[in-house]
């Protein structure tokens, strides 16, 4: 393995302090500022009260300090919100959900208990100066500690927040808590998605914060760029032979991108309700993964080039017909007191993309993500055309696929005929498997939050949305968001734990898709 300061993979027994936060992954190809950094660094957390800064944020920034990435004399971490708890509440609420694979509990708790030092509370509104001047002071007293050169210092805030406040939040940030100077120090804005709600309301959002902040200093995060398998995709097809000649509409039938959870909206019923399964999941997480299966090759692996690369194949999707889309909503969605008893908002969609360029065209990308499903799985699957010419007559058998599984049990296999075993000349679907958890036994993947932190600290911005991908993003979007707002598309209902709307696999099959029988793909065990 590579030394854990290059490698964003860690080995699981690997605790070694890192000194620098500095990537050196890739280096040469990457455009990262080249000032030394030395000050110290400020992660501010605001809505730590919140669900995700309890689930994600803070695990996340403990698995970066526990695997060294977050040194404690350089490392300080605020919790903010209106809430009035006190640090030790804080870090009650938080303590349950830092975990870590493989190390013995008294190991482990000495690593919390450490973790949890590091972290101060500060209660204050997002909408008045006076909770932002406390926080500006109590982080200049962190930094005065720890004999931070003024300027030198480095701030994060990572906004944990619902984005109705991200305006008056960037704003107070921008009024009274700023880095002072530039002496390599810097201060770096991390928002969480949705980022708006249709094409206008994002352009909005977008321009205020561009009025406030410059967009090196934007981090839009979308979770989907951290995940081990999402950012393999480039690697993939960018750097094996096999690939090149075949990733076109010269041998490829459909494209599904797929996400799948079997539960409900679980007690964000309200947040769910007001944006829907589209916003949610598709024009986000779903786009940005299409996106890296869709795109051109870049000039180079540096952010900008992979971006604007990104940016092409939004630019290249023709508007979305409505015949090729089907939405659901999973029976007692309403039922939650939170939800409007007669919402529209669908929990299941099913959306067919075109790209039209001449790599794509006539190749439907198909799109689907549902709650309240029979399974839990994300994953990519890439169908080839039939074989011209079938002298063994196997085409009944299926088609090849190449299935890029990006969680649970990360794998990606290829899924082809072979000759059955033994004496007789027939042929069998089977596969070529790489199945993460039994190729790389020693190694834990990395949390998406946890890589995307550690970028944001590092200054790369490869893995957030530029505002003008986001752009092209909602123009995608919109009219159908616009069309299910005003009641012009329904959903239809599906039982909770079924494979959602039968008129999914209508869709699909329309869409070109063959359904192989009898074959299972098996994630292996050891
Ligand atoms: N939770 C998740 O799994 C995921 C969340 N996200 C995104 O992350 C962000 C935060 O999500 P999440 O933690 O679930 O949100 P929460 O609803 O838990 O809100 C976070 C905190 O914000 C404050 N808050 C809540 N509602 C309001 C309001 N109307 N006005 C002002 N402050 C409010 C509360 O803190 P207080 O009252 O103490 O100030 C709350 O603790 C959102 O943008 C969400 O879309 C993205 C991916 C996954
Ligand atoms: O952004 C979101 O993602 C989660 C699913 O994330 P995953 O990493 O577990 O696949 C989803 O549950 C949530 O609704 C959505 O806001």
């Amino acid at each position: 393995m590579e030394s854990g300061r290059t490698s964003s993979i860690v080995s699981k027994d690997s605790f070694t302090e890192r000194s620098s936060l500095r990537s050196e992954s890739f280096s040469e190809g990457r455009d990262l500022e080249s000032f030394p950094e030395t000050g110290c660094l400020s992660i501010i957390v605001l809505g730590a009260s919140g669900d995700l800064a309890k689930k994600k944020t803070f695990p996340a920034l403990f698995n970066l300090y526990r695997q060294g990435f977050l040194p404690s004399e350089e490392v300080h971490i605020f919790g903010y919100a209106r809430t009035k708890i006190s640090d030790d509440d804080l870090r009650e609420r938080i303590r349950g959900y830092l975990t870590e694979a493989k190390e013995t509990s008294s190991g482990h708790s000495k690593h919390v208990s450490k973790f949890l030092q590091l972290i101060k509370y500060v209660s204050g509104s997002y909408t008045d100066g006076e909770g932002f001047q406390l926080l500006d002071k109590e982080i200049s007293e962190h930094e005065i500690s720890k004999n931070s050169q003024e300027g030198t210092s480095r701030r994060l805030f990572y906004l944990a927040l619902p984005p109705s406040v991200y305006p008056s939040v960037c704003k107070m940030i921008r009024s009274y808590c700023m880095n002072k100077s530039d002496l390599g120090g810097w201060t770096r804005i991390v928002v969480e998605k949705p980022f708006g709600k249709d094409l206008n309301s994002a352009e909005k959002l977008s321009s205020h914060l561009g009025e406030l902040f410059d967009e090196p200093q934007l981090y839009r995060i979308d979770h989907y760029l951290g995940k081990e398998l999402v950012q393999n995709l480039l690697v993939l097809r960018f750097a094996n032979r096999f690939f090149l000649p075949l990733w076109n509409r010269d041998n490829i039938s459909n494209i599904q991108i797929v996400f799948r959870e079997d539960f409900g909206t679980e007690g964000r019923g309200g947040y769910f309700d007001e944006y829907g399964i589209i916003r949610d999941i598709i024009q986000n997480h779903l786009l940005q993964v299409l996106c890296l299966v869709a795109m051109e090759k870049p000039v180079s692996i540096k952010p900008e080039h992979i971006r604007d690369e990104k940016v092409k194949v939004l630019q290249s999707v023709l508007p979305i017909s409505f015949d090729e889309v089907v939405l659901g909503q999973y029976e007692g969605y309403t039922d939650d007191p939170t939800v409007s008893s007669d919402s529209n908002t669908p929990t299941f969609a099913t959306v067919v993309l075109h790209i039209h360029n001449e790599r794509w065209e006539g190749v439907p990308f198909i799109l689907k993500a549902g709650k309240a499903l029979n399974s839990r799985k994300a994953e990519i699957r890439v169908q080839f055309k039939d074989v011209p010419g079938d002298i063994f007559k196997c085409k009944k058998q299926g088609r090849n696929e190449f299935v890029i599984r990006l969680q649970p049990s990360e794998a990606m296999y290829m899924k082809l005929t072979v000759k059955k075993p033994g004496l007789d000349m027939s042929t069998i679907q089977s596969e070529l498997d790489l199945s993460y958890s039994q190729r790389y036994q020693d190694i834990i993947i990395p949390e998406a939050y946890e890589r995307l932190i550690l970028d944001t600290i590092r200054g790369d911005q490869q893995h957030f949305v530029r505002r003008d991908e986001l752009r092209a993003a909602w123009e995608i979007f919109t009219p159908l968001l616009h069309a299910i707002d005003d009641g012009g598309l329904k959903p239809v209902p599906y039982k909770p734990g079924s494979r959602g709307p039968a008129e999914a696999d209508e869709l699909l099959a329309k869409s070109g898709y063959v359904q192989t029988h009898g074959y299972v793909w098996i994630p292996p065990t050891l």
